[in-house]
């Protein structure tokens, strides 16, 4: 007997992510995983289930060499333990859908065309994006492939935060903000609809914290600002990028030191951020764990940016009712949490150190006006809802 399932991707610059999901019913998860170091030294990590053990092993570097060859060994990996699986679906997290897509759609040539020419707004990602869905195409011929775009989620934000102030003819070419890490932000404002109904009616900061990091604010579940702009290089500092700089830096790179364009980007998309700021790593919790002062300071930095964020954010809602910690860093790290909520009882936070230390999904006091929740991001079930929507409708009696 096969089983239909829907088949997830999340290409980044040097790991690929994939989940498998039965689709008889409401998407339910069946496997996730994540090979990362493509290219180099590659490793593979991968649940299968309540009833497998987890798998974690060193790759071949030939087993992982560039996206296309890491999806067929992902995929070797999940036929020995699915061989009853039917890929019906694959469906692709997109980082840039530019000004026109503010939904998921079927991938089609011509938007796989479109889609190249916002490669060079989001460099780390577009491309792979792009190899992983081409893998798939050949991988699964017969498969609806649909793409979900991370800027979607903020496309009907307000025009007053889409523009920039240059003259008027950059907006119309697309030199917009678009806002990134939408799947995530959507599925959290879901989240909080379930579980929080007269929150998600409010005014809500999520804080997406990752290897990305990005910032949105929510009206009535609903994007209204964000911090990331028209690249996903803008707003807090990250991983490896910068987050808001004066772009008067870029001129004296230039001009100054004689840097290229490509050698500006490279630096501000790979060696800034907490990597660039503390010499040492792009993983937070190397950071935590050394404690030398760079690392401290790329540290206080980061947890600077995201409060000053907040304020923000926080005027541009009119207030505060809750606000939502998610991402590797916001779900794991207390430390950080603790260091951004401290002292915001002017905005009505409050967190409880316990509750906190915990990880509990509300770390605020029970006296605290502003609520103060971590919330699990899955960007994954995002993508495989999508897809069932797909085939849904390409043939309606599925559903
Ligand atoms: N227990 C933890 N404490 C502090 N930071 C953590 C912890 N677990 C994960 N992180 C951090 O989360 C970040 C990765 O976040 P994640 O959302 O997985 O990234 P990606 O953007 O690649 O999906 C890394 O900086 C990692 O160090
Ligand atoms: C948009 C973005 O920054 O994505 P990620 O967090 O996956 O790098
Ligand atoms: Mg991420």
């Amino acid at each position: 007997m096969s089983r239909p399932v829907a088949l997830t991707l999340n290409a980044g610059s040097s790991s690929l992510k994939f989940g498998v999901f039965d689709i008889a019913g409401a998407p339910a998860e069946l496997a996730t995983g994540l090979i990362e170091k493509i290219g180099g030294q590659p490793r593979l990590r991968a649940s299968l289930g309540p009833d497998a053990d987890p798998v974690r092993r060193e790759l071949d570097p030939e087993e992982a060499r560039d996206h296309a060859s890491a999806l067929e060994t992902a995929l070797a990996l999940l036929r020995a333990h699915f061989p009853e699986a039917r890929a019906e679906a694959v469906g692709h997290r997109v980082v840039h859908g530019g000004p026109k897509y503010a939904e998921p759609v079927l991938v089609t040539p011509r938007m796989l065309d479109e889609l190249r020419q916002l490669s060079p707004f989001a460099p780390l990602h577009q491309p792979h994006n792009i190899s992983g869905i081409e893998a798939a195409v050949s991988a699964f011929p017969d498969a609806l492939q649909v793409a979900c775009f991370d800027t979607a989620f903020h496309r009907r934000h307000p025009k007053v935060n889409d523009v920039f102030a240059l003259p008027r003819e950059y907006y119309d070419k697309g030199v917009r903000r678009y806002g990134f890490h939408g799947l995530s932000y959507d599925y959290v404002a879901g989240e909080l609809r379930r579980v929080a109904p007269l929150l998600h009616a409010g005014r809500v900061v999520i804080a997406h914290l990752g290897n990305g990091a990005s910032m949105c604010g929510l009206l009535g579940g609903r994007s209204v600002a964000s911090t990331m702009g028209f690249t996903a290089l803008d707003g807090l500092p990250m991983g490896t990028r910068c987050g808001q700089i004066d772009p008067g830096v870029i001129f004296y790179m230039v001009q100054q030191e004689g840097k290229s364009i490509d050698e500006v980007r490279e630096l501000l998309y790979t060696r800034s951020g907490l990597l660039g700021l503390s010499g040492l790593s792009n993983d937070m919790r190397a950071l935590e764990a050394a404690g030398t002062p760079e690392a401290d300071e790329a540290i206080d930095y980061f947890v600077f940016r995201i409060r000053r964020e907040l304020g923000g954010l926080a005027a541009a809602l009119g207030g505060i009712d809750a606000l939502v910690f998610c991402g590797g860093i916001g779900e794991n790290s207390r430390r950080i949490r603790e260091r951004v909520c401290a002292g915001l009882d002017w905005i009505g936070i409050e967190i409880d150190r316990a509750r906190n230390a915990a990880n509990e999904r509300r770390i605020s006091t029970d006296l605290s006006r502003t609520h103060v929740l971590i919330v699990p991001t899955n960007e994954e079930i995002v993508i495989a809802r999508a897809a069932k929507r797909f085939l849904e409708e390409a043939s309606p009696a599925a559903g």
